[in-house]
């Protein structure tokens, strides 16, 4: 018998937003180090002119992504103008107990963390006794447990929303689409009752359109900043960390970066060869650059240039655009008109050093409509839009 033609694999859809402007937020208990990492972060943010359009207010910045393959263009091109990727971060206000119920502001700040895309967990692993502690004690698992509780008592209170005004509607009889909402949403409900966030859940392709309907506050992707004493980051040790690892492990397993920002500010205050003297001395690197790569990629961020004499530009878009899409970003003519895009592979043209040797190795590739964009593409795309707009 003839094997069975396979099933084509159809990829599941990414929980959240599909957008290219997403955000990250810092989110903690009170008086963690939330705002000082904000304000070392706003230090390396792009200046304002860079955008015009774009009015950030005092909770937000547009951070530059370090990228070597981006300054390795800039060298190469030597273009007249270059711009960067970037990452948006909103500096979020402490919450506490009770935050789900109203307490302390909890769901004024609550709606903060709906508007964004991903978090940066910041956990306080220093002690200090001038630095107020909410609950009167350092304790960073139990911070963790606090803070998870509260965004998972928020979920939980949307999805019963949800429940309650379909369950309103059953005595005119519910549509299919309807009926099948109120079952999802009671699988989502089970799912948190069982005190696991929303995005370790195994759910379907159809599960996540309304999951995405929804952006709940444990669907968005999280990354635990330990905040320690610029001591124990130079001696690499922290008595708190072993525990927040395990119970990082023990709740889905994202990644962890020990920093501080107490030894961040010293060092931003330096001038650039002391700076690097002092952390070769204690082979302590700045963890700015590492958290900002990490965070851009948590909420599923990539980018691909576009390189030439006038310009580099790395353009963001979200993991899983296809080249049209990834043109629209550029113009949406360029997406209308759409006739192909010419690729170059980051390493093929770090490799063999120009464009021409790159054609020359018959490395440039004409790509069209379904091409999954992937990071680090070089692109020109072809277009075609006569000034009727049609094509
Ligand atoms: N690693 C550290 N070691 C020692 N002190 C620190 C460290 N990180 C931050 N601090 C200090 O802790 C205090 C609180 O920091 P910060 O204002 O950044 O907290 P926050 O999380 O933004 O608080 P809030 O929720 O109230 O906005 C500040 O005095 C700051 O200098
Ligand atoms: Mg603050």
């Amino acid at each position: 018998m003839a094997p069975k033609k396979a099933e084509p694999v159809k990829e599941r859809p990414l929980l959240g937003r599909f957008k290219n402007n997403l955000k990250i937020g810092i989110v903690g208990m009170p008086n963690v180090g939330k705002s000082t990492l904000f304000n070392l972060l706003t230090k390396c943010s792009i200046p304002a002119e860079n955008f015009p359009f774009c009015t950030i207010d005092p909770n937000s910045a547009r951070v530059n992504v370090p990228d070597d393959r981006f300054t390795w263009l800039c060298s190469t091109y030597k273009p007249k103008s270059a711009v960067s990727a970037y990452l948006d971060v909103v500096d979020i206000a402490g919450l506490v107990r009770g935050a789900a119920n109203g307490e302390g502001l909890g769901n004024a700040f609550l709606s903060h963390i709906a508007a964004v895309d991903g978090i940066f967990h910041v956990c306080r692993a220093f002690e200090d006794v001038d630095v107020i502690h909410v609950e009167d004690r350092v304790d960073p698992v139990a911070d963790l447990e606090i803070i998870h509780s509260e965004l998972r008592a928020k979920d939980r209170a949307k999805i019963e929303g949800v429940i309650d005004s379909i369950n309103k509607l059953k005595s005119r009889g519910l549509k299919k689409e309807q009926l099948e909402e109120l079952e999802c949403a009671g699988r989502i409900l089970e799912h948190l009752n069982k005190e696991v966030d929303v995005r370790f859940g195994d759910w379907s392709a159809k599960d996540i359109e309304w999951l995405n309907e929804y952006q709940l506050l444990t669907a968005k992707p999280a990354i635990y900043l330990v905040n320690m004493s610029e001591n124990d980051f130079l001696r690499k040790k922290n008595k708190f960390l072993p525990k927040i690892h395990e119970w990082v492990k023990e709740h889905g397993g994202e990644q962890i970066i020990p920093f501080s920002a107490a030894f961040e500010n010293k060092i931003f205050e330096m001038p650039e060869d002391e700076k690097e003297k002092y952390c070769k001395e204690h082979g302590a690197p700045t963890q700015l650059p590492k958290i900002i790569t990490t965070g851009f990629k948590a909420i599923h961020l990539i980018y691909f240039f576009t390189a030439g004499e006038d310009e580099v530009k790395c353009w963001q878009i979200r993991q899983g655009t296809k080249a049209p899409g990834a043109a629209g970003t550029i113009h949406t003519d360029f997406e209308r008109g759409f006739i192909c895009a010419e690729v170059m592979k980051y390493d093929e043209l770090h490799e063999l050093g120009s464009e021409s040797a790159v054609k020359a190795a018959g490395k440039y590739r004409q790509q069209g409509k379904e091409y999954l964009v992937c990071d680090g593409d070089i692109i020109f795309f072809k277009f075609n839009v006569t000034s009727s707009g049609k094509k």
